[in-house]
């Protein structure tokens, strides 16, 4: 713990009895991650809840689904943006990734699984559902403390009830030229909160409020949690999201679990207790899909700012 390149990233520990609401550390850390998320959008969480087996084995489930062929990989659609299969990109030619919506839900998993393996694949299918309920637990905790540090954990539990989630699997291939590679485009996330997770290989930076990078060091019980650009405009601007990259340098692939929450069904909006004479109300109600679709129709080089949101649904002054 504490072992990251840079002073700069916050570790916040969540193992254990931690997680325990109520506890005087619960409230002591979600202090922590409002100060982590409002200055830089992100921290390292240290979560004990995905066994080691679990954390090797869909990894090398994510390596496996990726020497798939082509033609069955694009089998991976979505009518949503950035949800289906991704690769051939020139900008990023060492990039693929694949997704499976509503993860949390064990027919989502199946469907994915059936595309991919119509043989069938239980451990594949069985490591995608739990390792996405796992996330989803870490996900609401993490919530759960925001909204707590806000004062406005009333809103919590209607808030849970209409998050959905996306489970990304993420490959990176080694570069050709041992050089500094840029494999994912500096951006950052729409989701309301991410959580990256991946193998030992490095690559993942993120920028700290003085706009430095820093690396991410991985290890099996290390998270990466982001704010995304819905939960900025949820908390009315206070929360700052992320911006990430990954760079490719070395001799071996890079794979990843990117898993990402959204609001469906239900306009978001920051609660009444976050807009006052010094935070203004900055943005209007907003559907979250909307918001994608929005910057899937936006210049490419448009598409990774955070500004965006203001652009779809901020309050013109
Ligand atoms: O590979 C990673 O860790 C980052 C991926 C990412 O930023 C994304 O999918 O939005
Ligand atoms: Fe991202």
């Amino acid at each position: 713990m504490g072992s990251q390149t840079a002073t700069q990233i916050p570790v916040i520990d969540l193992t254990g009895e931690n997680s325990k609401p109520g506890s005087s550390y619960w409230v002591s850390a979600y202090k922590k991650i409002r100060q982590a998320l409002e200055q830089h959008g992100f921290f390292v969480a240290e979560y004990d809840k995905l066994p080691l087996e679990l954390h090797d084995n869909i990894l090398s489930d994510v390596a496996e689904l990726f020497e798939l062929p082509y033609e069955t990989k694009i089998q991976n659609t979505s009518d949503k943006p950035a949800h289906g299969y991704i690769g051939k990109i020139a900008a990023i030619p060492l990039h693929e990734g694949m997704g499976i919506d509503r993860a949390t839900h064990l027919e989502e998993c199946e469907k994915f699984t059936k595309l991919m393996w119509p043989s069938g694949n239980d451990r594949f299918c069985g490591n995608a559902h739990n390792y996405s309920k796992l996330m989803a637990e870490l996900e609401q905790m993490v919530v759960r403390m925001v909204f707590e540090s806000y004062g406005v954990s009333s809103y919590y539990n209607a808030h849970v009830e209409t998050a959905t989630y996306l489970l990304r699997f993420l490959s990176y291939q080694k570069p050709e030229i041992d050089e500094a590679n840029l494999a994912f485009v500096t951006h950052t996330d729409k989701s309301f909160i991410s959580i990256l997770h991946q193998n030992h290989v490095l690559g993942l930076e993120l920028r700290t409020a003085d706009g430095n990078w820093v690396g991410f060091r991985p290890s099996p019980t290390s998270f990466v949690i982001l704010a995304g650009d819905a939960c900025m405009a949820w908390s009315n601007d206070r929360v700052k999201p992320c911006y990430h990259r990954v760079i490719m340098k070395g001799k071996e692939a890079r794979y990843a679990l990117g898993f990402f929450s959204f609001q469906r069904n239900k306009l978001i909006e920051p609660p009444k207790e976050l807009v006052n004479e010094d935070h203004p109300l900055q943005y209007k109600p907003f559907d979250h899909m909307g918001l994608l679709q929005f910057y899937d129709s936006v210049d490419v080089r448009k598409r990774a700012e955070h500004t965006m949101t203001k652009a779809y649904c901020g309050v013109s002054t």
